[in-house]
């Protein structure tokens, strides 16, 4: 079933000489090309919902590397502001969006089902990648999970400690939890449509995991996970998951079977031989080099590339770095990686 390609059969528990690589932000800023098509766009908004423009940026790295993979261009704050949040860009500072911190914010959001209308946009870009991508690529689609997207809309912005949503976890429970049931309900629906439309393989981001803590993890972290991924499932068997509970570290151990995903994405906080011994046992993993290495390149760039991909070789495997690549990142150096990973 999971027929030729390479990331499909990883995700399938399939151990290969040469593991399938792709990359987290291949589409983005280090490379010249997505510059130019993002200033055609006008802005990261009107990029993500030009389903034209938005393939074309998904495409270009495919073009340029080889990858194995594409990875939907779009961005996991498109859902809060389908359910009726304001989103906005300001430039060098990240995201902000209207805040959910009071009963009222929270009755002022949308039911999970209508949220389609404005997310269209973002079908079509997949359904116009299933059409042109090669047919050794797969396409993952995704989402943010319930935790990480709950940070930003309480928060109104990116934050280091995740203070705003801890703070509403200990004051108002029952509002907080109400948010991550409506963000658990809704991620679900929105990658729904995006296997509809030819998604191949879903990846949920949690990249605020790592400050969630004894209880509240299994709660907020694993939970959310296991539902999204068992109704999916039960829609689409066979649908393969990927959970990123960026920075669990011990808790990556076990999350595949609490969550039921068919693969663990690694930070690259984590020791890969570790993992290896802890977190492969139970099935595919993907991961882990540093993206630190995007910039400096060299010979440390091919050990360290080498090093994980031999620390992993006796399991199911993707391989990726362990966080997004950066916008000082030079695209030589990704050639580099994938020359060393396909033993070129
Ligand atoms: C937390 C988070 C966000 N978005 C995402 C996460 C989870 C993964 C992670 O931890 O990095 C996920 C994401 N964001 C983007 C993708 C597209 C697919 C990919 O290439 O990986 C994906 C999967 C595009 C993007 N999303 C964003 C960009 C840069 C926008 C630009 O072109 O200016 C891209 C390519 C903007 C974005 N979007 C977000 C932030 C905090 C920012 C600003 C930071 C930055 O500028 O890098 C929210």
């Amino acid at each position: 079933m999971a027929g030729t390609k390479k990331l499909l059969r990883a995700l399938a528990g399939e151990v290969m000489d040469v593991p399938p690589i792709w990359m987290m932000r291949q589409a983005g800023r280090y490379l010249p090309e997505y510059r130019a098509t993002r200033a055609q766009a006008g802005d990261f908004l009107s990029l993500c919902y030009t389903p034209d423009l938005a393939a074309e940026v998904t495409l270009q790295p495919i073009r340029r590397f080889g990858f194995d993979a594409a990875i939907l261009f779009a961005d996991i704050l498109l859902l809060p502001q389908a359910l009726g949040a304001d989103l906005w860009f300001a430039t060098g500072e990240g995201p902000r969006l209207s805040t959910v911190t009071t009963q009222a914010d929270f009755a002022a959001l949308k039911p999970a089902n209508a949220i389609h209308d404005r997310l269209a946009p973002v079908y079509e870009t997949v359904r116009i990648l299933s059409r042109e991508l090669p047919a050794d690529v797969a396409l993952i689609g995704f989402a943010g999970a319930p935790w990480t997207v709950a940070t930003y809309m309480i928060a109104g912005r990116g934050t280091p400690d995740q203070g705003p949503a801890h703070a509403l976890m200990a004051e108002d429970l029952a509002l907080f939890d109400a948010l991550i049931d409506r963000l658990t309900e809704a991620t679900v629906d929105y990658l729904s449509r995006q296997i509809e439309a030819g998604a191949e393989a879903v990846k949920l981001f949690d990249s605020w995991a790592g400050s969630l803590h004894g209880e509240a993890f299994d709660r907020y972290a694993v939970e959310p996970c296991r539902r999204i991924t068992q109704a999916l499932k039960a829609r689409y068997p066979g649908i393969p998951v990927i959970g990123f509970p960026r920075e669990a570290g011990e808790r990556y151990v076990g999350f595949a079977k609490a969550t039921g995903v068919d693969c663990v994405a690694l930070d690259n906080s984590v020791d890969a031989a570790w993992a290896a011994e802890n977190v492969q046992v139970d099935g595919c993993v993907q991961g882990n080099l540093d993206p630190r290495h995007m910039v400096t390149g060299g010979q440390v760039l091919i050990d360290e590339t080498r090093r994980v991909v031999e620390a992993f070789s006796r399991g199911p495997h993707i391989f990726n770095l362990g966080h997004g690549i950066t916008p000082d990142a030079d695209p030589a150096n990704v050639q580099l990686m994938i020359d060393t990973v396909r033993g070129r």
